[in-house]
């Protein structure tokens, strides 16, 4: 299982460039304006968030820095990287992480070049395991595949079936699930070979008191079913 290790030999839970597998928490600007983006973003954390995205496609570029370095010290002090959605001069601006690249966002390579070898970068594969491949060989740190069901964020990215994420597992790379993921149906895509689940409204939407719990019990799904945590579950099914 490359960078996450192999079934059942889960230990000290870091990997290579602090990626463990888990929820992956990601902002929106929406459910989550200037003024509880912060407190959320704790909440996501203290419910066991392992990798967190700033994604906001309107803010001006002085409110983005500002909120993006507000995260980098955030996330920095609970020791989980930051990952910037789009851009890798703001993820370098600011400190974060990484970055993660869609298939219209700058190439890999360039934001390799930016970031450096540290960084971590995230891509986007649709359903697409030729998409993985290219991604792969350009040296993407994560491989992402959705959206697995209807999403009220992103309606019209194109669907994915789950089938995908285990022919996925042969790039050696934490393979990330995303779209309309819940509580609900976030076992689901753990059982069938995703490492992080990547989740915007099934964590953010609703109560805002409700965040750290609903992130708790993503972080539960991972420790009941996914292979680092309990290799016995997988032998089972
Ligand atoms: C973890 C993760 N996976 C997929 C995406 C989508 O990226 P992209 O296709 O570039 O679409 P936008 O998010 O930019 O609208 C993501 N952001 N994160
Ligand atoms: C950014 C993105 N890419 C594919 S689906 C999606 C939206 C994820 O948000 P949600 O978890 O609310 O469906
Ligand atoms: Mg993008």
């Amino acid at each position: 299982m490359g960078d996450l290790g192999s079934p059942g030999t889960f230990n000290a839970g870091t990997t290579a460039k602090g990626l463990r597998p888990g929820l992956y928490a990601i902002t929106d600007s929406q459910l989550l304006p200037a003024g509880k983006l912060m407190a959320a973003v704790e909440a996501a954390l203290r419910g066991g968030a392992v990798l967190v995205q700033y994604r906001d496609k309107k803010a001006p570029q002085p409110e983005r820095l500002r909120q993006a370095r507000d995260l980098a010290a955030l996330c920095n002090s609970a020791g989980v990287p930051l990952i910037i959605n789009d851009d890798a001069e703001l993820a370098r601006r600011c400190g974060a992480a990484g970055v993660h690249l869609g298939q219209s966002d700058s190439s890999l390579t360039e934001a390799r070049q930016q970031l450096g070898e540290h960084a971590i970068i995230g891509a986007t594969c649709h359903a697409d395991l030729a998409l993985a491949s290219s991604a792969d060989r350009d040296g993407a740190d994560y491989l992402a595949f959705g959206r697995f069901f209807s999403s009220n964020t992103k309606p019209n990215a194109p669907a994915a079936d789950t089938s995908v994420l285990a022919r996925a597992r042969h790039f050696g790379k934490p393979v990330t699930a995303i779209g309309g993921i819940t509580t609900d149906n976030g076992e689901l895509l753990i059982r069938a070979g995703a490492d992080l689940l990547a989740v915007v409204g099934g964590l953010f939407d609703g109560d805002p008191a409700a965040i750290e719990t609903r992130a708790r019990q993503f972080t539960r799904l991972f420790a009941a079913h996914h292979p680092l945590f309990s290799s016995s579950v997988h032998q089972e099914s």
